[in-house]
Formats: structure tokens, sequence, C-alpha cells
């Protein structure tokens, strides 16, 4: 299971740049702490790391860049707008990708690095070709298996997760757009997925769930439900939220 190292300095990221094998993709998300599509890139890509293996030799290094504190790197690649991730390989940049589209993100990294290099390499000898054979491409169970086990990350990527069509700041659907409004009312600390970007999370997560629609709203891994439930909820407790509550409390 792979994870997602913050640069913090420049020589940190020379260090990164000549140590990683060349063999090894490099992945480097640049961010800015105030854009929200960020942290849900955030999401995606620790989702996405989880799936590739640490032994060695790696296939796959991840770090993430403050594109406005790290300004030097920034514009060595040319970044001008976050989300934006930059995928090396032997110090040469092989793929870009602006903006916070999973299905883009998630495609770049799977064309260009090999999750299990091992079954990789022994599906490149049995074909005698260099290609690999993807098997959940090929078996719907296994595509399944993996989505599920994506999902089961996905939702407990933070305490209190809502998925939702669009985000926090552009709701693209009325009763998303509430549920942001209760959590913000409720000052709840939360992790979001915009569901419009992936469709494969859209659509498997309503099986996952056994819940028909968006918004969902999950707590410690586990569905509360969506937004006439989550309402139900306050109506007869109006503390529920406290606990994920960000509010000072003042000190009598
Ligand atoms: N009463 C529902 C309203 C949610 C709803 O009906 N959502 C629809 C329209 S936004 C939906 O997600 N449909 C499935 C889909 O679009 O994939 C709730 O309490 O959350």
């Amino acid at each position: 299971m792979s994870t997602i190292t913050e640069i913090e300095t420049d020589a940190q990221w020379q260090q990164v740049l000549s140590s990683v094998p060349p063999s090894t993709l490099l992945i480097a998300s640049f961010h800015a702490p105030w854009a929200a599509p960020c942290a849900q890139m955030a999401t995606v890509l620790s989702t996405l790391a989880s799936e590739y293996p640490v032994t060695e030799p790696l296939s796959t290094k991840w770090v993430s860049i403050n594109a406005e504190e790290l300004s030097d790197i920034s514009e060595t690649y040319d970044v001008t707008a976050v989300p934006f991730l930059v995928l090396l390989r032997n110090g040469e940049v092989v793929e870009t990708v602006s903006g916070s589209s999973a299905v883009k993100v998630r495609t770049a990294i799977e064309k260009h690095a090999k999750k299990d290099s091992a079954a990789a390499k022994d599906a490149g000898a049995t074909n005698g070709v260099s290609q690999p054979v993807e098997a959940a491409e090929t078996d719907p169970a296994k595509a399944k298996e993996e989505l599920f086990k994506r999902l089961g990350d996905l939702v407990k990527a933070a305490p209190v997760m809502l998925f939702m069509k669009g985000t926090p700041s552009a709701p693209q659907c009325g009763f998303s757009r509430q549920l942001v409004g209760i959590l913000r009312e409720n000052s709840v600390k939360y992790g979001f997925f915009n569901i419009l970007a992936d469709d494969d999370v859209r659509q498997g997560l309503k099986e996952y769930a056994e819940w028909p629609t968006f918004p969902q709203l999950w707590i410690d891994g586990e569905l509360v439900g969506g937004l006439d439930i989550v309402k139900e909820e306050l109506s007869s407790d109006s503390d529920f939220f406290k606990p994920y509550s960000v509010a000072v409390e003042a000190t009598s």
C-alpha cells in the first residue's frame, strides 16, 4: 500500500528526483490548501496510491507539492492551476493532467504504472508480448471486487465523508447543496467526493451502500443516509454532528 509524501523543500524534491529508480513512475500532485478540488484530489490519489504495492522494485512513488510555497518547482513543470498532476519517469515528464477529473487521473496513472510488476512480467512471458493482461478488464467479477475494495477505502477517507454531485463550493444538485448547507451550519469537518467526476464510483456506490441516490453521508465508514435521513437524525438529536464539529466552544 503506497502512501503520499508531502514535499516540504526544494532540496527534498531534488533528493526524491535523484533517488527514485529509473523504472519507477514518480507521481507528483501539485495542490493549494485553499482549493477545495485539491482536497478531493488528495482523497482520490490516496485511494489510488493504496492500490499500488510498496515491495521493491517500487512501481510508483507518490508525492504532493504545495504549488504556491514551492513556486520554483511549479514553474519548472508549468503548473499554472491546481490540482495539477505530473507523471515522471527517469526525471522526464511522461504525462500531465490538469484539473480534478478522477477518471483522467486514474487512466493516466494506470497507463504508465503497473499495479503488480511480477504479474505483469508473468503475463508478458506466457503471451510472448510485453503488455500485461489486466485481469479486471476481462473478468467482471474481479472488476467489481476491485471497485468495492476501492469504495471501502473511499468511504473511510475521512471520519465524515460526503458523496455528492459537484463540490461544496459548486454543488450540482439541490439535494447536495442542502446537505452541504447543513454540514456548514453544524461546523462539521468533512471530506467529500464528487461522484459526477467518476461514474464507477457513482454507480458502484449505489450497490455497495444499497442506497440508490446522492447525496450520501458516511460517518466512520458507515452509511448514515441521504438528505432526508440526515434531516431526521438532526431533528431527533440536535447534537448529532457534535463529535465531528470544529466549532470552538465558549468556556464558561
Ligand atoms: N430524497 C433524497 C434525494 C436525493 C435524490 O433523489 N437524488 C437523485 C437526484 S440528484 C439521485 O442521486 N439519483 C441517482 C443518480 O443521479 O445517480 C435524499 O434524501 O437524499
